[in-house]
């Protein structure tokens, strides 16, 4: 138990996709168990967050599932935004159980993870230009079902469910999306 690693890793996962899932079993490779944020969890039905965070820890789940992950090592941790990103550490280490080492390839979260003296480490990535999720929002709304290779089988099989598609439409011929994260 002395030797156990625990590792975080941040997404909003506004949807999981296999870039997510890759990387995710290779970060596996390295540390024995880890903690999967969703931030922005109070976000939902705006262009850039879509899903509920409820949604989002469905498709996350079974995304892993599909890739293969062991979920007994993985522990999800749902997490709002605050305003106070300076006090942002304190308040995320709240939430989750004791870590040693952060994942992340977003440069602001790595900032203020180190400045909080956490070891941060880059995991691979794969094809960001094509695996994002704002890439496969934009294809979504385009209509485009070029998104679905994009993202475990599962993943797709539950915004058919819920209608995701024609949820992003109907956000996007609405109001100007009221936040910007
Ligand atoms: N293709 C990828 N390969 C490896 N890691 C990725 C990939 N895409 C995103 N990530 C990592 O996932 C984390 C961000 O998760 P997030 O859910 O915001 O993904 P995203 O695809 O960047 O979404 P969005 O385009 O909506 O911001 C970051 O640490 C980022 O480096
Ligand atoms: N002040 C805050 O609440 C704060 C600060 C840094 C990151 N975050 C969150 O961490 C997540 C990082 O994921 P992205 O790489 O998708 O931005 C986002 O949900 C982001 O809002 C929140």
């Amino acid at each position: 138990m002395g030797s156990m690693i625990r590792g975080l890793f941040i997404g909003r996962f506004q949807p999981p996709h296999w870039g997510h899932v890759w990387a995710i079993r290779d970060i596996l490779n390295e540390i024995n168990e880890l903690i999967i944020v969703i931030g922005s969890a109070q976000f939902n039905y705006i262009i850039k967050d879509p899903f509920t965070i409820g949604e989002r820890i469905w498709m996350l789940r079974e995304a892993l599932r599909e890739g293969g992950v062991d979920l007994s090592r993985i522990v999800i941790v749902p997490i709002p935004n605050i305003e106070n990103n300076a006090a942002w550490f304190g308040y995320l280490r709240s939430y989750v159980p004791p870590f040693q080492v952060a994942y992340t390839g977003n440069p602001f979260v790595a900032m203020l993870l180190r400045e909080a003296g956490i070891e941060v480490r880059q995991q691979p990535l794969y094809d960001r230009q094509k695996y994002n999720s704002t890439r496969i929002r934009e294809l979504m709304l385009k209509d485009d079902s070029r998104w679905e290779e994009l993202v475990p089988k599962s993943v797709v099989e539950i915004v058919r469910r819920i209608n995701g598609i024609e949820r992003l439409k109907t956000i996007a011929t609405g109001e100007a999306e009221p936040h910007k994260w």
